[in-house]
């Protein structure tokens, strides 16, 4: 489903986001990505998201080549690939219903599939009564859920959340993890950042961990990672 083959990502000013990477994440998978500050968690989510161009390197997802979209193509990337942020990024002068109802104008949906919708995905993160509260009335938690709701209303079969918990306690923590858990159940790929050794630990899910720009670890414990050549090359 996302494939980087030999990736890396050097910025403009010389430093290294990415040595070369080779990774293949697979349809339904729950993925952490740990390391500590400015080891490169945020530039592998930033080129899976086509934020950053890679220095080097392909990056697929579903079947797509991403590397070879123009600009404008973009958009189209957002309904595959959906984002949340640790801090939340909420339109402030549009509800919580009309956050999310945003998210599905921009994509062209009918007046009546949002009507539809909205409600839906607003039961499923557990928000239908905070529709018409705006996001300044929101908990930190209810802000990071609105985030969700909006991310997961039109449908994208990727999810990634950049240290979607960093601005948030350690209750309220678990809770939007769970709810990152029970989307993932739904069949929806859920690739994480965070700091929260804690979590990674209990949950036992694949981790990713970068050091330096490069993987130092990689839990996946099934076959078809044979496929992809590991380098560490260094620049
Ligand atoms: N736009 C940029 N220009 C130059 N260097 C950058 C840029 N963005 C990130 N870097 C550098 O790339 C390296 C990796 O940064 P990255 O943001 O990917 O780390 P991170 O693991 O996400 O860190 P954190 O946990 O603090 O968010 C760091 O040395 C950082 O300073």
């Amino acid at each position: 489903m996302i494939y980087l083959n030999n990736v890396s990502k050097t910025y403009p000013n010389g430093t290294v986001g990415i040595k070369p990477t080779s990774l293949s994440i697979e349809k339904g998978e729950f993925v952490f990505i740990t390391g500590n500050s400015g080891s490169g968690k945020s530039t592998l989510l930033k080129l899976m998201l086509k934020e950053v161009e890679p220095t080097h390197g392909k990056i697929s997802i579903n079947g797509r080549e991403i590397t070879k979209l123009k600009r404008r193509q973009v958009p189209y990337l957002r309904r595959d690939v959906a984002v949340v942020f640790q801090d939340f990024r909420l339109l402030p002068n549009k509800t919580v219903y009309e956050n999310v109802a945003f998210a599905m104008q921009v994509v062209q949906a009918s007046s009546k599939e949002i009507r539809r919708a909205v409600p839906v995905v607003l039961g499923l993160v557990g928000l239908a009564k905070k529709a018409r509260c705006y996001p300044h009335e929101l908990s930190g938690g209810e802000q990071q859920r609105t985030a969700i709701a909006r991310a997961i209303v039109n449908n994208s079969p990727i999810l990634i959340a950049d240290e979607p918990t960093g601005n948030l306690d350690p209750s309220t923590s678990w809770e939007i993890m769970n709810l990152l858990l029970d989307i993932n159940m739904r069949g929806v790929t859920v690739i994480v950042a965070t700091h929260e050794r804690e979590m990674v630990n209990l949950l036992k899910k694949r981790e990713i961990e970068v050091s330096n720009g490069i993987i130092v670890k990689d839990t996946y414990e099934g076959g078809y990672h044979d496929e992809v050549e590991y380098r560490e090359v260094s620049l």
